[in-house]
């Protein structure tokens, strides 16, 4: 394959490794891809995972939730992937949130978000508390990143579809954690996706170098003092990698490198900040030193396609620091007004309408009571955006003004005094959280009929509800793979109605 990569490339690899690495870099080029994934903490612990795995999995040594699948293994053409319990990302794309370190209650932003492995990994280390906001500027890839949300069961997410800068004004100072997973040359992706190297062109880098310079600059204004970023690329080029750090260095003095020592890990490299990749004498001898603190995943050094990750603090007294954004004015729609359609306006435009105090929640209480044993939305903030309820967050921001992609969970409609819970309160759902379940084994041969789309036979018997009151069966069931909520069903006389979304079918 590596007759194939594009001479300029080869030609900067060289200059840049020297002759002896260059060698074990391009050797690499020829070595099989490696896959990952990654663990669903959230749904499933990582030992009874383990136990019941059907891949034959090894450790990714730099991510506790990451294994190397094998070649040929097709973890996405199981059940288990349907109930969301793992996610399959490329192994070094999984170290960027690991270093940072997000606990359960921060407030983080993915800001360069799509398709949201990142933003899974780090909705799993947020255990569902505090905020997630995630973005991207493409109305397109914003699509993928909601059903990856919504497939890995994540309750505290916002999805927005911005530009950066106009988020400013409504986030300035508000994060705790920052995550710039960067557009990029993507010269780590060649091995993975070999049209990346057609696409490659030297211009390229010089591209997306300043987009990436205007991101950081926006990011910065948007954390808290004390606050941490991770900007992190899939390609090797120091233009955009160790130069766009030590511009934010020299341009933002009140952030500082954070140093990341893993053995897997080489360190970033000052020295290739220079003619004439970079423009030379452009950054202070500080900045360019601190920048060997940033690290490099290469492909000839660990198992991995290879990624740039810097670690940045924010000072704690940030010269010019702005208040945090204020939180919002509860906004728990008053019963008994008029409806209107915001999904249709979600559908077309990716985009939901401001939100209206306006619908009544009484069918959706009502069936919370029936169906729900536990109150997963206690803790957030329940918003109608036209006939769709959403829980949102505690402590976000008034979000007006910003496309709103999704303003938190979506729990589901309410149409003409009903209410038909959405596929995402599904996924977010525990098995135990639920009133009515049909419960299939992995091995019944309903539990793929279902994800196709079928209508099953499922005896009364078999629908598991709430003994002590006397529940009927008849109703919506939360239907269950192995334990795992994989979507809703209907059940009356021996049917159970298949409500899985005909865009997440089994094919
Ligand atoms: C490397 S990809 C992100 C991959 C993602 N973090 C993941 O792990 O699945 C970069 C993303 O940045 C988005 N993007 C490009 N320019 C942007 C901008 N100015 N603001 C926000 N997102 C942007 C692209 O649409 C693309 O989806």
């Amino acid at each position: 394959m590596n007759n194939k990569l594009p001479a300029a490339f080869l030609e900067k690899m060289m200059d840049l490794l020297g002759s002896d690495e260059f060698e074990r870099f391009l050797e690499s080029y020829d070595q099989p891809r490696v896959y990952g994934m990654r663990i669903n903490t959230q749904k499933i612990e990582i030992p009874e995972f383990l136990e019941k795995s059907p891949f034959a999995l090894t450790p990714i040594p730099w991510v506790s939730e990451g294994f190397y699948y094998e070649e040929g293994q097709r973890p996405g053409k199981h059940p288990y992937y349907h109930a969301g319990l793992y996610y399959i990302q490329e192994p070094s794309a999984m170290a960027p949130v690991e270093l940072l370190d997000v606990q359960p209650g921060d407030k983080v932003l993915d800001l360069c978000a799509a398709p949201g492995g990142k933003s899974t990994q780090i909705a799993a280390k947020l255990k569902g508390e505090g905020v997630l906001v995630v973005n991207d500027n493409h109305s397109d890839r914003v699509k993928a990143l909601v059903k990856n949300l919504e497939l890995f069961g994540v309750r505290n997410a916002v999805v927005l579809n911005e530009k950066p800068e106009r988020m400013i004004p409504v986030f300035r100072g508000y994060f705790d954690k920052i995550l710039i997973d960067a557009p990029c040359s993507g010269e780590g992706m060649f091995r993975k996706e070999e049209d990346m190297m057609s696409q490659w062109q030297r211009h390229s880098v010089t591209e997306c170098s300043s987009m990436q310079r205007e991101i950081l600059g926006q990011a910065a204004q948007m954390l808290a003092a004390g606050g941490y970023i991770v900007y992190s690329t899939c390609t090797f080029s120091p233009e955009e990698n160790e130069a766009q750090i030590a511009e934010l260095l020299d341009r933002h003095p009140e952030f500082e490198v954070v140093r990341i020592d893993r053995a897997e890990f080489a360190p970033g490299r000052p020295d290739w900040v220079r003619a004439p990749w970079c423009a030379e004498d452009a950054y202070s001898e500080q900045a360019l030193a601190a920048v060997a603190g940033t690290a490099r995943l290469w492909p000839h050094r660990l198992k991995g396609e290879g990624h740039y990750v810097a670690l940045l603090r924010k000072r704690d007294s940030a010269p010019g620091e702005m208040a945090p954004a204020m939180e919002a004015a509860a906004a728990v729609p008053a019963a008994g007004e008029r409806k209107r359609s915001g999904r249709e306006a979600l559908r077309r435009g990716g985009r939901a309408e401001a939100p209206r105090a306006a619908v009544s929640l009484e069918p959706l209480q009502a069936f919370a009571g029936e169906l729900l044993r536990s109150e997963p939305f206690a803790a957030a903030r329940l918003v109608c955006y036209g006939d769709h309820a959403y829980a949102s967050p505690a402590g976000l921001p008034e979000l007006h003004g910003l496309k709103v992609v999704r303003p938190g969970w979506y729990i589901g409609a309410l149409h003409r005094g009903r209410f038909e819970p959405s596929h995402a309160l599904a996924m977010g759902l525990r098995f135990d959280e639920a009133k009515r379940v049909v419960s299939l084994a992995l091995g019944d041969a309903r539990a793929l009929r279902y994800l196709k789309g079928e209508t099953l036979e499922v005896a009364e018997e078999e629908v598991i509800r709430d003994s002590d009151t006397g529940q009927a069966a008849k109703g919506y069931c939360l239907v269950c793979v192995d334990g795992h909520p994989v979507g809703w069903g209907k059940w009356h006389d021996g049917m159970l109605k298949n409500e899985y979304p005909p865009g997440w079918r089994w094919t």
